[in-house]
């Protein structure tokens, strides 16, 4: 099953609570929320704080992306202000194993996120201990930008590891996604697509969404 994440970053934070409700109601699986600290990335969004005004607005999972350096000093905050799941760079992480053991802790789903030039090789001996793989398809820091195809062929990898091992992993992709960008990743077997800006900056966000989401289920190989 494709599952569309709408992120947040992309949204209009002067009317937060609506549209969060309003990508729920178009049939959004989860609620992306990307957290950058203007070290690990170039841009400032928003704290843990956040995520405790919206936790009590939805029921779908909160999928809290930490672009930060120093991600062992913040997980027990968003882990308390409700997150699902909590990803982490492995360019940010000195101790990745531990800091995934951390995660676990709070009972909050542990995923390890990886750069555009960042090799699948850095996560091979994480997979057993994690519920997802983030691939970024576009440098972090900004939304809006420009789909990175060369990321492709590593997911295509990752998934048939994946496979191979027997493991239950999910693969997001995050950057960049359209309903024509979809397509590659779903057929390299990605399931949880990330989408800001082709959602919130739609005049119909629910026809957006949907429109993503058939492309990627029609392309998907299970
Ligand atoms: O993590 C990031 C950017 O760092 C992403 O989640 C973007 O916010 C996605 O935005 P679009 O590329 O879909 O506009």
């Amino acid at each position: 099953m494709i599952k569309i994440a709408p992120s947040i970053l992309a949204a209009n934070f002067a009317q937060l609570g609506q549209e969060v409700k309003e990508v729920e109601a178009a049939g959004a699986e989860l609620i992306h929320i990307d957290v950058m600290d203007g070290h690990f990335v170039p841009n400032i969004s928003f704290g843990s704080i956040v995520l405790d005004a919206i936790r009590p607005l939805t029921s779908l999972p909160l999928d809290v992306h930490l672009m930060i350096e120093n991600p062992d000093q913040y997980i027990e905050q968003f882990a308390k202000a409700g997150a699902d799941y909590i990803t982490v760079h492995v360019e940010a992480c000195r101790h990745l194993h531990r800091t995934i053991q951390l995660i676990r802790s709070y009972g909050v789903k542990p995923g390890v996120v990886l750069n555009p030039h960042t090799p699948i090789e850095t996560i091979h001996h994480v997979l057993e201990d994690i519920d997802m793989v983030l691939f970024m398809t576009v440098n972090p820091g900004f939304g809006g930008q420009k789909f990175i195809s060369s990321v492709v062929p590593k997911v295509a990898a990752l998934s048939k590891i994946i496979k191979e091992r027997g493991l239950t992993i999910d693969i997001e992709i995050d950057g960049g996604i359209t309903a024509e960008t979809i397509v590659p990743c779903a057929e390299a077997g990605a399931n949880i697509f990330v989408a800001g800006s082709a959602i919130y900056n739609q005049e119909d966000r629910a026809a957006a969404l949907q429109a993503i989401k058939a492309a990627g289920e029609a392309a998907y190989v299970r």
